[in-house]
């Protein structure tokens, strides 16, 4: 083998060659402003995907030529476009509001610098190539104030993460400030165990970290418990704490590159539960801003809607009507009036557009309260793919590679074009569908027959109607065991549907249940479905969390074309960019899905929802035409002590009233 040339001589190469790259960069963006400039003039949209897939393609072509992978190739270049579209927009909507043109702009922001908060709002400043001034703050109120005062230009406010979900205070906030959204900003979080310099984690004892980080790291906590967990106001709170201990026990969780302000090191990375790990920042600032046509744009707005039942799908509809897609719906209570709740709609769309000016004018007449926080450019860049023909990759032939379904309404049998009046399904005391709404407990094996019965009696003092047995394979004895806790469920009048979460659960499930329930994950196994639309008895489908509407809509009709009618789908959520761990529950398709489909549809918000918000989304689902719920009790249990008899007791209240 030759003698390879010396290590420092290479990477001399390498540090020149990353120093064009760099400056190839930094003119590509120039001349992507070139072309933002050209836009403004010729009003055209900032964003064309026709050009980015022939680029994309082009360069994968190239790329292979010289031996750089598609992968590798697409990915780079996503980011690059991503850049380039975000700062051309920036441009646009610079020009656009000339009175946001200034040298400076004073923000105020959660923290001390180095605050995740700090972060988001020095990358929104660079892209507009302000500079930054910071003003930072204990509180959310005291953002709020400084902006309202006039202290600050902008404030940035937390409003999702990945992990942890929607930041409720910030919505709580928003309720009553006379600010207006002008910007959103989104922001990668990667968390890290940050030590004074000489540490090694061994000798961490002590974490000082933010509420938000602990629970967004909290997989990777608990696998610490040897750490004491100390709270503080923000990040940089923790980090300054720690740079002042001059302890080398002593560690804080945060960003490396905020860290780096505090001369801190990371002993650990990676921290999150999620790999992907962002928070979304809205910027808030005295005067509301206008979004050229040309910009993706969003507008926030809050509602009241009245009492009354379908109050909500009443004003949702009003935007379907229009075609206008809500990218997010939040509730909040309202203080002061207990079970009335403010909800946040993020709508895709421009304030300026005519469907949504005539959206807003239909909803002030149906609505209690209805104000527009803001309309801002949506700061969400979707990558471009290609397909695999673009690619030039050979479909993999060995897949089974079942079309889906086409969607045609007409041929459908789950659509309402289909079959005019609504199915409802009857099973003893469960009735489900066209006006009826019922109640299912979920019930996890392995159980002892007497804490069985115990349940079931409370269960049906509650108001459930039927239980689910989750978990079968969990159970020894299994097929003397069921039919005993069948027995205890008859005894109270209970519909006992079993859960297939294996494959093997099968057959156990067709030979016992009064109705079998097919679990997500199993949503797409055509021979199962197969085998549940011959069944005489009724089906629970319940949605992938990785399923869209169609996916799960094709699942159903596999079911309904074997024969078997009685059939219920089950929303339980779904993994979406905004939550981690834990699912997201989609209302959205239940609207969908309600608007499309004559079948009942139940809801499971146990897995996604905080236990003590369980009766106010009860009355969501019930407003938005869902057909029951169906309650996971172990979810809830741990919020609830062991005392969930309140909790369900109001769930059901609100489902039933
Ligand atoms: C630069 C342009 O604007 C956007 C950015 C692109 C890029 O960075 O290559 C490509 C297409 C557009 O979405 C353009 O239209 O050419």
């Amino acid at each position: 083998m030759n003698k390879p040339q010396p290590l420092d001589h290479t990477r001399e190469q390498i540090t020149s060659l990353d120093n064009d790259l760099l400056a190839l960069l930094a003119r590509r963006r120039e001349l992507s402003l070139d072309v933002a400039r050209s836009k403004e003039v010729d009003v055209r949209p900032i964003r064309d995907t026709i050009r980015e897939k022939e680029l994309l393609s082009r360069l994968v072509k190239q790329g292979r030529e010289q031996g750089l992978d598609a992968h590798y190739v697409i990915s780079l270049y996503q980011s690059i476009i991503e850049d380039s579209v975000l700062n051309q927009q920036a441009y646009l909507h610079g020009r656009a509001n000339p009175e946001t043109q200034q040298q400076q702009y004073c923000i105020a922001y959660l923290g001390a610098r180095g605050s995740y908060s700090y972060l988001a709002a020095s990358r929104y400043c660079d892209r507009r190539q302000v500079e930054m001034q910071d003003l930072g703050c204990q509180s959310f109120d005291e953002i709020v104030e400084a902006v309202e005062s006039g202290h600050a230009d902008y404030g940035f406010l937390p409003i999702e993460n990945t992990s942890s979900g929607s930041i409720n205070e910030v919505y709580d906030v928003l309720q009553h400030t006379s600010l207006a959204i002008v910007g959103e900003t989104t922001i990668e979080v990667g968390h890290c165990l940050l030590a004074n310099s000489g540490s090694s984690i061994n000798d961490i004892k002590t974490v000082y970290a933010h509420p938000q980080p602990i629970s967004q790291c909290s997989r990777y906590l608990s696998q610490h418990s040897e750490f004491k967990l100390e709270y503080c106001s923000s990040s940089a709170e923790a980090m300054e704490m720690v740079c002042n201990a001059n302890d080398n026990s002593v560690a804080a969780i945060g960003s490396a590159e905020g860290g780096a302000l505090y001369q801190l090191e990371a002993v650990e990375t990676g921290l999150a539960n999620q790999k992907v790990n962002q928070s979304r920042f809205i910027v808030v600032a005295r005067k509301a801003v206008e979004v050229p046509s040309q910009l993706p744009a969003k507008c926030t707005l809050i509602m009241a809607t009245g009492q009354k039942p379908g109050a909500l799908v009443e004003a949702l509809l009003v935007l379907k009507a229009r075609n206008l897609n809500m990218s997010k719906l939040e509730s909040r209570p309202i203080p002061g009036t207990p079970w009335e709740e403010m909800f946040y709609l993020d709508i895709d769309a421009n304030l300026s557009s005519e469907p949504m000016q005539a959206a807003l004018k239909e909803l002030e007449r149906t609505t209690r309260f209805i104000k527009v926080l803001g309309c801002y450019p949506c700061e969400t860049v979707k990558p471009t793919q290609l397909s695999n023909s673009q690619l030039m990759i050979e479909p993999n032939t060995s897949k089974s590679t079942t079309a889906p379904v086409a969607i045609d309404q007409k041929q459908q049998r789950f659509s309402k074009q289909y079959k005019n009046e609504l199915t409802q399904v009857i099973c003893g005391q469960l009735t489900l569908g066209n006006g009826s709404l019922g109640a299912v407990a979920q019930v996890q094996l392995p159980i002892d027959l007497q804490q069985f019965e115990q349940m079931a009696k409370e269960l049906k003092e509650s108001g459930f109607q039927a239980v689910v047995i989750q978990g079968l394979s969990q159970q020894s004895d299994l097929i003397s065991s069921i039919e005993k806790f069948k027995h205890a469920l008859s005894q109270f009048n209970l519909i006992c549907i079993l859960a297939i979460e294996h494959e093997t659960d099968l057959s156990m499930a067709i030979q016992f249940a009064d109705v079998v329930m097919l679990a997500g994950n199993l949503m797409y196994n055509q021979a199962i479905l197969n085998q549940l639309g011959s069944l005489l008895v009724p089906v629970i489908l319940e949605r992938n969390a990785m399923a869209s509407v169609d996916d799960l809509l094709n699942a159903a009709e596999e079911i309904l074309s074997q024969g078997n009618q009685q059939l219920i789908l089950c929303e339980s959520g779904v993994t979406t960019l905004n939550n981690s761990g834990r699912p997201s529950l989609d209302l959205a398709a239940l609207v969908e899905i309600k608007a499309l489909s004559h079948l009942p549809v139940i809801v499971n918000p146990s897995y996604a929802i905080d236990a003590e918000q369980l009766p106010t989304f009860a009355k969501a689902i019930k407003q938005l035409k869902g057909d029951g719920v169906m309650m996971n009790l172990s979810a809830i249990e741990p919020a609830t002590q062991g005392d969930s008899s309140m909790l369900i007791k109001a769930v059901l209240g609100n489902l039933y009233h």
